[in-house]
């Protein structure tokens, strides 16, 4: 379970959200809603680790979760990223952008990556793809490749930043797929989206960022 307690954060004077408190439960779909600039991006990468909160504390299954924008160690790896614009490594092809981290990071035996990686290609529907370079991706395969990544690291929890801007209705669809096929495997997931209707199509519960938080 993600506990989050009284998380704060503030940029200079502004604050943005104050004493934010919300759990997302095992196997959970929870969405974020609200509209763009209320502060949903802001608050994803805080979990994630990547910009410091102010006030407040994170934990995963029990373990605190660093909030200063410094997680190191094991705990980088502990909630799985899926960018708005995926940040896939231009230079290397699908296989090599998800054994990356688990060969260099997670230092991983070479095999068993590849193993995972092909596992985790053929889940997530690109086998074909799995030689081609992002710039031979659709937004959508982008997309299931990023996603792929992020679970290659084995994280406690995956945190999707609007996962279907810029996707067209198939694609759209197809991370619906994909979230819910996830789900099934119980896996845990936080969807930051303005999105509406994909919202109600992915959610067990949704957070509305607009009505459900302080700011200052
Ligand atoms: N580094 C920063 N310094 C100052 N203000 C910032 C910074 N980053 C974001 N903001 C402001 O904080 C507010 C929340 O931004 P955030 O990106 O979290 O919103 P959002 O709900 O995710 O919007 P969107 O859906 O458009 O990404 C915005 O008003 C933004 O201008």
């Amino acid at each position: 379970m993600l506990e989050i307690n009284a998380l704060t954060k503030a940029y200079d004077a502004r604050v943005i959200f104050e004493d934010v408190n919300l759990t997302v439960a095992n196997g959970e779909v929870l969405t974020i809603v609200g509209p763009s600039g209320i502060g949903k991006t802001t608050f994803l990468r805080i979990i994630a680790g990547l910009l410091p909160a102010d006030a407040g504390a994170i934990t995963l299954d029990g373990s605190n979760l660093d909030i200063t924008g410094n997680r190191t160690g094991a705990d980088g790896a502990k909630v799985g990223v899926i960018f708005q614009d995926f940040n896939l490594f231009p230079q290397y092809t699908v296989r090599e952008n998800i054994t990356l981290a688990p060969i260099n990071v997670a230092k991983l035996d070479k095999q068993v990556a590849l193993a995972e990686a092909d596992q985790l290609i053929a889940d997530l529907g690109l086998t074909t793809q799995a030689d081609l370079y992002p710039y031979q991706l659709s937004g959508g395969q982008k997309q299931r490749v990023a996603i792929a990544r992020a679970l290659a690291m084995k994280p406690g929890i995956l945190a999707y930043d609007e996962p279907t801007s810029g996707l067209d209705a198939e694609s759209t669809a197809r991370v619906i797929e994909v979230i819910n096929q996830l789900k099934q495997q119980g896996v845990t997931q936080l969807v930051v989206t303005h999105d509406l209707p994909f919202a109600e199509a992915v959610s067990d519960r949704k957070f509305d960022f607009a009505t459900d938080v302080k700011r200052g």
